[in-house]
């Protein structure tokens, strides 16, 4: 579905020096990339700020065109054929609507309607089957701009999604959504992707949206592919520390701990312990049991952020 060949890009920026003199600089967003998306997948693309997701993503919908390398989104050249892709393609950017800010969404989704060619009968069947899985029916007269964060969002998937294209390429879809509406869009993902077979390229900082949908993650850094693999894969690539929450029955000033094990934060009685990944975490549980008078103890799997994190600062590693 979409196939990428050692793809670059690079932007000139210019710099003033003093009134007169100006230099000009190549900046590297994007460098040698190569990765294949197989119909059906569903991906999750992560990385730092300024990695080079969004110009990724660019390049992808024909928006840029690559400096160098060859891609292909479901067997075309984006940047050439961009109105072709456009019916094989959806896309939905978090932070701006692709919808008409002052038609109510129905009159938006019917002028889609018409872009994309859609048949009247096809897209009626369509609209009202997305409508009662988004929960949209009692907003299909708002006009957009008087939309909640999360209703306008979820009118911007129906947007992308009623010409059932074959892609869904997805950037930042669940920024600044309360719990509850990440969910109701990250339960519709899942299905679009299981039932419909969509290809789903998902670019977030949200985590959650990973651990919940992305059988597979691609992370960038500094343009090019840190990791290519599973959400497991990528824990066991850049293990992190597991915690240890200890409730002490009577506060020690100094509690004893053993090695390969660090005290991190203390709330009177209760300490956090750091246990390093190649510590047995049995042991340290044995070990503060025995020295300590415990009233309760947990230990917490590493979350996938602190993976990440490390991840983002440490050398790029392969799957
Ligand atoms: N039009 C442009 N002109 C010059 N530099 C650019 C341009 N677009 C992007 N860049 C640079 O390319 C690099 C990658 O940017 P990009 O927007 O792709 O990152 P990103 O991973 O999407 O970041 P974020 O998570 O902050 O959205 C950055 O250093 C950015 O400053």
């Amino acid at each position: 579905m979409i196939h990428l060949s050692e793809v670059s890009k690079t932007f000139p920026v210019h710099h003033r020096k003093g009134p007169l003199r100006r230099t000009r600089k190549l900046v590297t967003a994007v460098d040698a990339m190569s990765f294949d998306v197989a119909p059906g997948e569903f991906v999750g693309y992560l990385g730092p700020n300024g990695a080079g997701k969004s110009t990724t993503i660019k390049m992808l919908t024909g928006i840029l065109t690559p400096s160098s390398g060859r891609i292909r989104v479901a067997g075309l050249d984006p940047s050439r054929r961009r109105t072709e892709l456009a019916l094989r393609l959806g896309v939905v950017f978090g932070q701006r609507t692709t919808l008409w800010w002052d038609l109510p969404l129905r009159d938006s989704f019917a002028l889609i309607r018409r872009l994309y060619k859609v048949e009247q009968q096809r897209f009626a069947a369509r609209l009202a089957e997305l409508t009662e899985l988004l929960d949209l029916g009692p907003f299909l007269g708002t006009p957009v701009r008087q939309l909640s964060l999360g209703q306008r969002m979820r009118g911007d998937l129906t947007a992308a999604l009623l010409h059932s294209p074959a892609l869904l390429v997805l950037d930042e879809p669940t920024i600044g959504l309360d719990v509850v509406s990440k969910a109701t869009v990250r339960e519709f993902l899942a299905r679009v992707n299981a039932e419909e077979g969509t290809t789903i390229l998902l670019t977030t900082h949200d985590l959650g949206d990973i651990e919940r949908l992305c059988r597979r993650v691609m992370v960038i850094d500094h343009g090019r592919l840190a990791f290519d693999g599973t959400l497991d894969a990528l824990r066991a690539t850049a293990p992190a520390d597991r915690t240890l929450v200890v409730d002490l029955a009577s506060p020690v000033p100094a509690p004893a701990l053993p090695e390969g094990v660090r005290l991190v934060r203390r709330e009177g009685p209760r300490l956090w312990l750091a246990i390093a990944p190649e510590t047995n975490a049995a042991s340290v549980v044995a070990a503060v049991a025995r020295d300590h008078d415990v009233a309760d103890i947990a230990l917490r799997e590493p979350d996938i952020e602190d993976v990440v994190t490390r991840l983002y600062r440490g050398s790029p590693v392969e799957a």
